[in-house]
């Protein structure tokens, strides 16, 4: 059976905490806990953000809810992906509930900590976020295809923008849809019209490059994203998917079924992001009018 998180060795715990002596209590309750771990104390922010640079990524931060400048509430937003204890001198349970709103795991009073109730406290804040995690990563991906979703999508194009407008840096995006899904559908049924979405998928998996990202938009639309690319590139990609649909038939019965798709390819120029999608599904729809099973491009 695999080991829980806080059962591997050397959890990387960050203690936020501006006394000197509450620190020394922390270390020493730590150290009755059994666990195994490796501890770095900050006393504020800035000695926080300098860790937060330098060091591989924490797996837990007890984070004191009242420092010297002030409370830490703000540095909630900090620890994308970790747990985050929030550590305070008395209860209150409006900001008890103010901070787990926040994103905090858990809200624990500095003189009621003994080593049993701190090592659970870890324990359940470290499992809550593999869980958080777990949904975090089914809300990013589509159930049918297994590809990435249209939220996922829409979220890193939009990263992509701001990077490019910022920094510079090409990168292409094609939308496709699938040729006569609703034939395949009403001639073999629509399990097989299923069979034939995960196929694309599969075939989009298997041509696309590590940094691709490959989405499911809804319906039979799907969504390529080529980050660092121009559409020349992006092209050849999307040839190579042409090919493997053109070498490998789904099997229906005794027949080979042959999909097909259309493709609008576009470069982006730093607009929007549905301004972006725009002109690719303009596009599309031009590589539909023309036939389908084409890709189309501002260039052709
Ligand atoms: N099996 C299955 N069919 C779906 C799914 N989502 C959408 N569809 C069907 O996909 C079909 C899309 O139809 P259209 O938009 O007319 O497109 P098309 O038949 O692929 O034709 P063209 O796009 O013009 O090539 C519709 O019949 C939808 O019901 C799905 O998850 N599974």
């Amino acid at each position: 059976m695999p080991k829980a998180v806080h059962e591997k060795l050397g959890l990387r715990i960050l203690h936020v905490e501006d006394s000197d002596d509450h620190q020394l209590i922390m270390r020493s309750l730590l150290s009755k806990t059994g666990l195994s771990y490796h501890l770095t104390q900050c006393h504020h922010r800035d000695q926080v953000k300098t860790q937060l640079a330098s060091n591989p990524p924490f797996d837990l931060v007890l984070l004191d809810y009242l420092l010297s400048d002030g409370t830490s509430e703000s540095m909630l937003g900090w620890f994308t992906g970790v747990p985050v204890v929030m550590v305070t001198v008395m209860e209150d349970e409006q900001i008890d509930s103010k901070l787990m709103q926040k994103g905090a795991a858990d809200f624990v009073c500095k003189s009621e900590l003994t080593p049993n109730l701190l090592k659970r406290v870890i324990r359940h804040a470290l499992d809550r976020q593999n869980i958080l995690n777990q949904l975090i990563e089914e809300s990013w991906h589509d159930s049918l295809t297994g590809l990435y979703n249209r939220r996922f999508a829409l979220r890193e194009i939009n990263r992509l923008i701001s990077e490019r407008n910022r920094y510079g840096g090409d990168f292409s995006c094609a939308v496709m849809d699938m040729d006569e899904l609703k034939l395949i559908n009403d001639t073999y049924g629509h399990q097989v019209g299923d069979a034939a979405l995960k196929h694309l998928a599969l075939a989009m998996s298997s041509v696309q490059r590590d940094d691709d990202i490959a989405a499911r938009f809804g319906g039979d639309e799907f969504l390529v994203v080529f980050p660092k690319t121009n559409p020349d590139e992006a092209q050849k990609c999307l040839l190579r998917l042409t090919e493997f649909l053109n070498e490998r038939p789904i099997h229906v019965g005794d027949k080979d079924v042959f999909l097909s798709v259309s493709c609008g390819l576009v470069a982006s120029t730093g607009e929007p992001a549905l301004e972006l999608l725009e002109k690719a599904d303009q596009l599309l729809y031009r590589a539909k009018g023309e036939g389908r099973n084409r890709i189309s491009s501002e260039a052709s």
